[in-house]
Parts: C-alpha cells; structure tokens; sequence
C-alpha cells in the first residue's frame, strides 16, 4: 500500500505554547495520523512556544519575527511588508495548513492574499516561491463566534458574567478572514462560568477545552485539504 504523503502544518505563536504543544502531542497519533508539525514561528523571542518547539522529538523547524524589529531594520517597509515576511517563511516550509495558536498579531490582506494564491510571492533569495493551491488558515479564539473578538476575551468574558451579561462562554476555532475573528467557525465548545469562582479556575477549564479543540479542528481542516 503506498503511503499517503505526510500532512504539513505551520504554527504560529505568541506565548508559551501549550496550545501548540497540544498539537505536537497529537501530531503523528490517531488524533492527527500522518501529520507534522514543519515550523514554529513567534513574533515574540521569549515565547515558551520556541522552547517546545526545540525540544520536541524531532526537534520542530523555529522561526522568530516581530513587527517592530522589523521595521527598525527596515525603515521602508510598512507593516504589510512585515505580514508578506512572514508568509515567506510560511509558505517556505510548504505546510498544507497554518494554525494561529495564540498569534497575537492582526494579519493583513496581503499575508492572506499570499497564503491563497491570490499573490505572488517574489522570493528575492530563492526561486519564486509558488502557492500552487491555497493554504487555510485557522485561528483558536477563546470566545464564542460573535462574542468577544479581539483580544483580552478570557477577561471580557468573564467580567460580562459578573455583570450578568452572559451565561457562559467558549473557545472556538475560525478560518481567518481580513476582519478579525469573524471568519466561519470550524469548531465551537462552550466553557460555562461557575458563579463565584476566581478567573483562574474558569481560564484553566477553558484552556483544556482548547487543547481538545485546536487539535480536532486541525484535523478538520486538514482532512478538508489532505485526506489521510
Ligand atoms: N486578519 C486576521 N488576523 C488575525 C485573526 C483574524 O481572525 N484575522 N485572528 C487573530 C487572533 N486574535 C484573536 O483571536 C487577535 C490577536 C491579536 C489582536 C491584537 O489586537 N493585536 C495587536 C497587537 C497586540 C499585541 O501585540 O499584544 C495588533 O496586531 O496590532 C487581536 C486579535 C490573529 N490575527
Ligand atoms: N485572540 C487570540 C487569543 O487570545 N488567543 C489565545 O492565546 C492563548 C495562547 O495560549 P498558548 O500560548 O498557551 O497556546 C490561548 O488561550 C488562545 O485562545
């Protein structure tokens, strides 16, 4: 029996990553059979998400790119420059997905353009880079489609429950549009709120509830693209 190809997927982080180690944990399991992570990318040189990216077992592929240093570097360049970088070092690792696990940076029409094919990416050092058929990319949000977009959600979500606004929340994972954490949801699951408990509580019952959900969406997505 011929072996399916292997399923690519690139990560791209903020912070410490247990978002990402969830999917490194999966990766290669029934969960998600087949599959690899092939880069790591952080726009914040501190995230823990680097460090489990290396000590992974094979270690994964890491990259590191901010906005700001990047600009410095770069006085011409603006920020969708900055968002056309990153999807070279994407589109460079060949992923057949890309999962935003804690990304905190907006991203511009310009990197979502690349990532479809819509826009060809001239590599200056290398070859042309060819997008020959588009790359999704997925987001994990902690909040329910429509509820608390943007950042800081955990934190909304749950001063909105004190205030008696909402009954619960969620975590969801979206396709990633221009307009931020509107794109069509892949996956919902609702986090209820216990009255009287402390943020933490809620926020650790939430972030188990994602580590199940990021990785059944990407294997949504990736099944979408790339049967096993
Ligand atoms: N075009 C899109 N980009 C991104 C999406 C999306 O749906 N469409 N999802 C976000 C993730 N996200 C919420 O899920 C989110 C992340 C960051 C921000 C934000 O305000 N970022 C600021 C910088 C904040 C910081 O550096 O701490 C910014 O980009 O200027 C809002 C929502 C990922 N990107
Ligand atoms: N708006 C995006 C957003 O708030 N994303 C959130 O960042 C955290 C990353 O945690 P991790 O680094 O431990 O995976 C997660 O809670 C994720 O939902």
């Amino acid at each position: 029996m011929t072996e399916s190809a292997q399923r690519r997927i690139a990560v791209l982080i903020s912070g410490s990553g247990s978002n990402l180690q969830a999917l490194i944990d999966a990766a290669n399991t029934p969960r998600l059979p087949n599959t690899h992570i092939v880069l790591v990318l952080s726009n914040r040189k501190a995230a823990y998400g680097l460090t489990r990216a290396a000590q992974a077992n094979p270690p994964i592929p890491t990259a590191y790119l901010a906005l700001q240093p990047y600009l410095k570097a770069n006085p011409d360049k603006t920020r969708p420059d900055y968002d056309a970088e990153v999807a070279r070092i994407v589109v460079r690792s060949k992923p057949d997905l890309v999962v935003l696990a804690g990304w905190m940076h907006i991203m511009s029409e310009r990197f979502l353009d690349i990532l479809s094919g819509h826009t060809p990416l001239e590599d200056t050092d290398e070859q042309q880079l060819k997008v020959t058929r588009p790359i999704p990319v997925i987001n994990l949000h902690p909040a329910l489609p429509g509820a608390f977009d943007g950042a800081n959600a955990i934190e909304r979500a749950y001063e909105a429950f004190q205030k008696g606004e909402i009954k619960t929340s969620g975590v969801m994972v979206h396709r990633v549009i221009r307009e931020v954490d509107r794109g069509d949801p892949v996956v919902v699951k609702e986090v209820e709120i216990r009255q009287g408990e402390p943020i933490e509580a809620f926020e650790e019952r939430l972030h188990r509830v994602e580590w199940e959900v990021i990785v059944q969406a990407t294997a949504q997505v990736l099944n979408e693209v790339s049967p096993v």
